[in-house]
């Protein structure tokens, strides 16, 4: 469904550039259910918002379906926000209006596309659990129940990709799981494609994949050892634990990113050594520098198992 491959973002402003997206690799497949988590700043909205049809990219390829993000017209994307992808924000102000009911929010972007469709929009609120408060206005919902008219509203035009930037960012810990349970329902039966950009480990701990985003590039991956028990409560607390493996993430080329803990322990700065010998890759500070000998770091080429 989703396909980025060397995708550069770069903000221009008066004469500071910044590199938001360095060249960064992800493929995300129809009917996928996963996580994006990075530290503030790592480009992880930069890349949902390109996702989304909102920022353009400055170079590389991402595809999304049939469409070409990178090549799209204005016109083009207009019909492609419309039709292709919905969206959540941590901050749900930006899609609800709160003087109309949650119906009526439901209702309101399904008459903007000309998809109006009254039922649809009462079965959307079904599913978020918001039967009872079809009527009310939105200031009379609580902000977990506002981020459910959000959710709602996201799928109203029968998005094939839901986006979703921070969604439990602002709701208490029981909200967070009634949203995530939401996700994997609306995944499951409607087979949206729905990807979630999260500061939230335990939220990240519940969904089958998870791809870390360090400095604008994918750096690492974590698939969940045992699908069925995702979003279940056999998967607890962080995502890095055993119910996780952690891969590292190669580009095309071959290149990794080497956790910067990694290069400070053994004060590898700007060349290393490379080892191969049959079963691991060794990168270790180069032997010129025998203040650092004696410690080696191990790459694994055989996907993080450690021999
Ligand atoms: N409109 C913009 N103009 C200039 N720089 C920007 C703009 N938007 C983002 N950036 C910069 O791009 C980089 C990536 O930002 P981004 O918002 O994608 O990070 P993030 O991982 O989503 O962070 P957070 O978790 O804090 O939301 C940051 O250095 C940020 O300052």
């Amino acid at each position: 469904m989703i396909t980025c491959d060397g995708l550069v973002k770069i903000y221009k402003s008066d004469e500071v550039e910044v590199v938001a997206l360095q060249g960064l690799n992800i493929q995300i497949d129809a009917g996928e259910l996963m996580a994006i988590i990075g530290n503030s700043g790592s480009g992880k909205s930069t890349l949902l918002n390109i996702l989304g049809g909102l920022d353009r990219p400055s170079a590389g390829q991402v595809k999304v379906g049939d469409w070409d993000l990178l090549k799209i017209t204005d016109k083009q994307l207009v019909e492609y926000k419309r039709h292709t992808v919905g969206f959540i924000w941590q901050n749900n102000a930006r899609n609800l209006v709160s003087y109309l009911t949650a119906l009526e929010n439901v209702e309101m972007p399904m008459m903007l596309s000309g998809k109006y469709d009254p039922a649809y929009a009462k079965q959307l609120l079904e599913w978020v659990g918001l039967s009872h408060r079809l009527n009310n206005k939105l200031q009379e919902l609580s902000g977990g129940e506002q981020q459910r008219v959000a959710i709602a509203i996201s799928l109203a035009n029968r998005p094939r990709l839901l986006l979703a930037d921070e969604p439990t960012g602002s709701v208490d810990s029981k909200t967070a799981d009634m949203i995530l349970h939401i996700f994997q329902r609306l995944n499951k039966e409607l087979g949206v494609t729905i990807v979630i950009v999260t500061h939230d480990l335990s939220m990240a701990g519940k969904v089958g994949r998870v791809v870390a985003i360090r400095d604008g590039m994918t750096s690492s991956e974590f698939i969940a050892r045992s699908p069925s028990l995702v979003g279940t409560n056999g998967i607890s607390g962080g995502f890095a634990n055993k119910d996780h493996e952690e891969f590292v993430v190669l580009d095309r080329a071959g290149r990794l990113q080497v956790p910067k803990a990694y290069l400070n322990a053994l004060q590898i700065e700007g060349k290393a050594t490379m080892e191969f010998d049959g079963e691991k890759i060794m990168i270790k500070a180069p032997k010129a520098m025998p203040a650092y000998g004696g410690k080696e770091m191990n790459s694994h080429a055989d996907g993080g198992k450690s021999k």
